[in-house]
């Protein structure tokens, strides 16, 4: 299980931080509970701060609960059937009274978006029972009309010294012996969202019993902190604007594009809701394209906006999971190799001062002069005049070719000598 959920609060005492609104919401309870109906409860807040594990805990008070993910779509044409009796009849008791639950309202989006809010509002106009509606997104369109009718409470991010010390109480929890600096760090990074703090806490732990800070320096997570907040954004949340807050980060915005396709399929887990984020970045790589061909990076924003918006939205709703995302596999790839085309930059440029060319042009040579450095005396000649270290010379060389002879016996394939292995010469090496 997921620690979000196995420490998700039960009680309103186990939540961190907004004791003002949960003193009001105690109150709302109680008015309920003495005969007195009361508006509905607008649970208003950024991601991950506890709007819908508080509307779990109110629920608890009353004998049921009747939850609705108000972004689930397929929900629109239902939501009055589902609940619209359960929202209109009860007895004359009020111990039985149920509450319903309305998460994300402001994540209708689509066609739908009108008949969700019409229901939404036919429900809260008519319904004998308490209800409880959370929202992200304070300015929504889709909150105007709902919002005059509801009682709102906003809740607020939690201070970085509660997130630390709720994520110490995991750590006690698991055994896990952590260094105080990941805590703050963590609680740093996760900008009051206790769900992000508690799965990066998780993501670090990686079943281990000790987190000790040098994990810090090899996150990825570093090396570009603004991208996995802006992946974590698009692929869990449906609230437009914290994603493109979120994408306000100072990195190529193919770089984004590139993590964002490695880890959709981590996140979705529909098949149409990949094939339509895939759709998405495969029309922002269109307009990388145009803005290359035509040097008007106006292309740009579309693209972004594909990443972005158009990703986010391709899901149905948002998944409540633990995901852990990774770096796009291109990259990863990249960073192996990285020595080895620093070594190649370095030749190329040998090459271009020697022989007068550009470092382009000397690079399509390489594959030439491997075969020129076949024979030892001319190799040792060649290395001379562009003054090769060591290093370039072997790059250069490469894996020297087997000439095959027609007396010679077809040699044993090993298991670590898989066919098509570095003995072609070919450009492809070298890049
Ligand atoms: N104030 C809090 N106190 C303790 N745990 C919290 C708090 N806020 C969030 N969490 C942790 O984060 C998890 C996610 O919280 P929750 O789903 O309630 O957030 P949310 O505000 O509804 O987010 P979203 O707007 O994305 O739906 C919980 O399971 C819990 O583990």
């Amino acid at each position: 299980m997921a620690w979000t959920e196995k420490y998700r609060p039960k009680t309103f005492n186990e939540m961190v931080g907004n004791k003002k609104a949960i003193e009001e919401i105690k109150e709302w309870i109680k008015e309920w509970k003495d005969g007195k109906p009361q508006p509905p409860l607008l649970l208003l807040g950024p991601p991950g701060t506890g709007k819908t594990t508080l509307a779990h805990i109110i629920g608890s008070h009353f004998s049921d609960t009747l939850e609705l993910n108000a972004s689930d779509k397929r929900s629109y044409d239902t939501l009055i059937d589902i609940i619209g009796e359960a929202s209109t009849t009860r007895s004359l008791f009020n111990d039985n009274l149920k509450l319903i639950i309305l998460d994300e309202v402001d994540g209708i989006h689509g066609n739908e978006d009108r008949g969700g809010v019409r229901a939404i509002n036919k429900i809260i106009k008519e319904s004998k029972h308490p209800i409880v509606l959370t929202a992200n997104d304070p300015y929504s369109k889709k909150l105007q009309t709902i919002k005059p009718a509801c009682k709102i409470i906003n809740i607020r991010k939690a201070h970085p010294n509660s997130i630390v010390a709720y994520l110490k109480r995991i750590c006690e929890e698991e055994s896990i012996e952590a260094d105080p600096k990941i805590l703050r760090e963590l609680a740093k990074r996760s900008h009051g969202d206790l769900r992000s703090a508690i799965n990066d806490l998780e993501a670090m732990a990686k079943g281990e019993k000790r987190i000790g800070a040098e994990i810090l320096e090899a996150g990825e997570k570093d090396v570009f902190p603004g991208l996995f907040d802006a992946i974590r954004a698009i692929l869990k949340s449906k609230n437009i604007r914290h994603i493109k807050e979120a994408m306000q980060i100072d990195e190529d915005p193919q770089l984004l594009l590139e993590f964002t396709a490695e880890n959709i399929p981590r996140e979705y887990e529909k098949p149409h809701e990949i094939k339509k984020a895939y759709n998405h970045l495969s029309r922002a790589d269109i307009f990388f394209g145009r803005a290359t061909q035509t040097r008007d990076y106006i292309y740009w924003r579309y693209a972004s906006e594909h990443i972005g918006v158009g990703v986010a939205l391709s899901k149905d709703e948002t998944y409540k999971k633990f995901t852990r995302y990774a770096g796009p596999g291109s990259f990863q790839l990249l960073g192996r190799t990285r020595t080895k085309r620093q070594i190649i930059e370095n030749l190329a440029e040998k090459i271009s001062k020697k022989l007068h060319i550009s470092k382009k042009v000397a690079i399509t040579t390489l594959p030439y002069l491997k075969i020129i450095l076949e024979d030892e005396k001319t190799a040792q000649e060649i290395r001379k005049y562009l003054e090769l270290t060591d290093e370039e010379y072997k790059i250069l060389k490469g894996k020297r070719k087997q000439r095959k002879s027609r007396k010679a016996k077809p040699k044993k394939m090993k298991k670590e000598d898989p066919p098509h292995q570095g003995k072609q010469t070919t450009l492809l090496q070298f890049k």
